[in-house]
Order: structure tokens, then sequence, then C-alpha cells
């Protein structure tokens, strides 16, 4: 497996089933994409912006549900691998990506798997275990999230001083390695806590580099 990074801004995601598992993903996918979520009760969660249709669809009427929405993804989330399978069919046909919520066996070609995700815009850590342990991907995500806290600001910051040193006369290797001892000092992750510019200035001093007035 090989993690690919895919923009739903604009598609639909269509989940069906509406217990905690269904909840989560909806919540995940709407931050981003249009989010449909089929089910006949739903879980007392937050399901984010997503639409809530009550219904109880069989295999036909999964069908249907995956021709009326042309979903980018359907998440197959509901208590009975009959249903799911015929989710995955559905979106099969229609050409769809598709996620089993109740499978951790080897994936078919289509079949995607959602990781555990910190975000911390732009940055991006994703966490999987092959399936063999949702609860480790979780863990590490919450270890990741206190470890690397900063990380956004972190890479708008060395986003920015490539920016600028690329205006200087440093080589390709100069500027390679004054970002590189940036985003492994301790000092600038500190410093990150009081703001961009105590940052910037702690950067300058780390790489000893003579900042242009760009703040
Ligand atoms: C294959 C996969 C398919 C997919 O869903 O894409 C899948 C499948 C299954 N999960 C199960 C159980 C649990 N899942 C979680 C949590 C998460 N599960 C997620 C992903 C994945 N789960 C994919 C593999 C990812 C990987 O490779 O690690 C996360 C990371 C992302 C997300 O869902 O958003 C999210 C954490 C989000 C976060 O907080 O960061 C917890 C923890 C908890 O609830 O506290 C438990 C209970 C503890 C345990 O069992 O570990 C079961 C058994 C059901 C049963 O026993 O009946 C199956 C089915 C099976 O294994 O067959
Ligand atoms: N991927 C993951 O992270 C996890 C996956 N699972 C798996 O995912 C499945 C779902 O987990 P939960 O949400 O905890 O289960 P759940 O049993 O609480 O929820 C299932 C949902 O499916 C709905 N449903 C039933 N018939 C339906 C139909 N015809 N059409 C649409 N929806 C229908 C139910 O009303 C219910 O809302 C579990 O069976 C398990 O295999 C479980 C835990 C975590």
């Amino acid at each position: 497996m090989i993690p690919l990074l895919h923009d739903f801004t604009g598609e639909t995601v269509l989940v069906v089933g509406g217990g905690p598992v269904g909840a989560r993903k909806a919540r995940r996918f709407a931050a981003e994409a249009d989010v449909v979520v089929v089910s006949p009760e739903f879980a007392d969660r937050d399901f984010g912006a997503a639409e809530l249709v009550r219904e109880a669809p069989d295999a036909d009427g999964i069908r249907e549900w995956v021709e009326r929405t042309d979903p980018a993804l359907v998440v197959a989330a509901t208590d009975d691998a009959g249903l799911n399978a015929a989710a995955e069919a559905a979106a099969r046909e229609r050409g769809a990506l598709v996620n089993r919520a109740d499978d951790h066996g080897e994936q078919a070609v289509g079949n995607v798997v959602v990781p555990a995700t910190v975000r911390d815009d732009p940055v991006l850590m994703a966490v999987a275990t092959g399936g063999h342990s949702p609860a480790l991907s979780k863990y590490l995500r919450e270890s990741l999230e206190a470890q690397f806290d900063g990380a956004g600001a972190m890479a708008e910051l060395t986003g920015a001083l490539r920016e600028e040193f690329k205006r200087t006369d440093m080589s390709a290797a100069e500027r390679r390695d004054a970002v590189r001892t940036v985003v492994r000092s301790d000092r600038v992750w500190k410093a990150l806590d009081s703001g961009r510019p105590k940052a910037r200035q702690v950067a300058a001093d780390v790489i000893g580099y003579q900042m242009g007035d760009t703040s």
C-alpha cells in the first residue's frame, strides 16, 4: 500500500451506514466533500455537515443511491457484510473508489483504506497499520499530534525562507543545508510558540543568516 493524497473538493462521498463508524467517516470527508449518509438509523454522533437520509436500501437501492449521487468514493459502513459487499460492487460499476469499514484484508484495486490523520495545515501526516491495529493508528496519531505541535507553522516558516533564499546568491546546496538545519532545530520549534517573527529570527540565528526585512 502506498499512501496518495486525493482532493475531494467539489466531490460527493456516499456513506452507507449511520453507526459510529459511518459518523466518523462522514465527519472526516465532510471537511472537504459533499457527504450523503444513507441509513435507517443514525448514531447519536457528530456527522459534520453531512446530509442524512433515513432509508434502509437493499443491494438494488444502494446501486440507485450510487447512481443518484455519482460519488467519487463510497464508504461501506453498515454492520451487514452482504450490504457492504453490495455497496462495493455498485461503486465499482460506477468507477468510484470504495472504502470497506469492515475489511482489513488485502485490498482490491479501487479499494482505499482511511488512515489516521494529523492535520496542521499545510502539513498532513497519515498513519496506518495494514489493518492490523487501528487502535495503534489512533494512538500514534495522538502521539504525533503532541510531538509535532506547530508543524504547520514550521512548514510556512521554511516555505517563506526557501523563497527568500532563492532571491539571494545562495547555492542550491546551501539552501538545502539551511532549510534542513532549521527544520531540525529544537530552538526554532520552541520559538514557533512565540509567533512567526520570533521563530524567523531564531531560524536566522541558527543558520547564521542575515535576514532581509520581508516579515
Ligand atoms: C482497515 C480499516 C478500514 C477503514 O476503515 O478504512 C479499518 C478496519 C477496522 N477497524 C476496526 C476497529 C477499530 N477502528 C478504530 C479506529 C480507526 N480505524 C481507522 C481505520 C481503519 N479501520 C482501516 C485500517 C487502518 C490501519 O491500517 O490501521 C482509523 C485509523 C481511521 C478512520 O476510520 O477514520 C480510525 C482511528 C482514527 C483516529 O482517531 O485517528 C478503532 C479505535 C477506537 O475506536 O478507539 C477500533 C477498535 C479497536 C481495534 O480494533 O483496533 C475494525 C474491527 C471491527 C470489529 O471488531 O468488529 C475493522 C474491521 C476489520 O479489522 O476487519
Ligand atoms: N473501520 C473502522 O474504523 C471500524 C469498522 N468497524 C466495522 O464497521 C461496521 C460498522 O461499525 P459501527 O458503526 O460501529 O456499527 P453499527 O452496527 O453501530 O452501525 C451500523 C449502521 O448501519 C446501518 N444500517 C443497517 N442496515 C442498513 C441499510 N440497509 N442501509 C444503510 N445502513 C444500514 C444501521 O442502522 C447502523 O446505523 C462494523 O460492522 C465493523 O465491521 C467497526 C469499528 C471500527
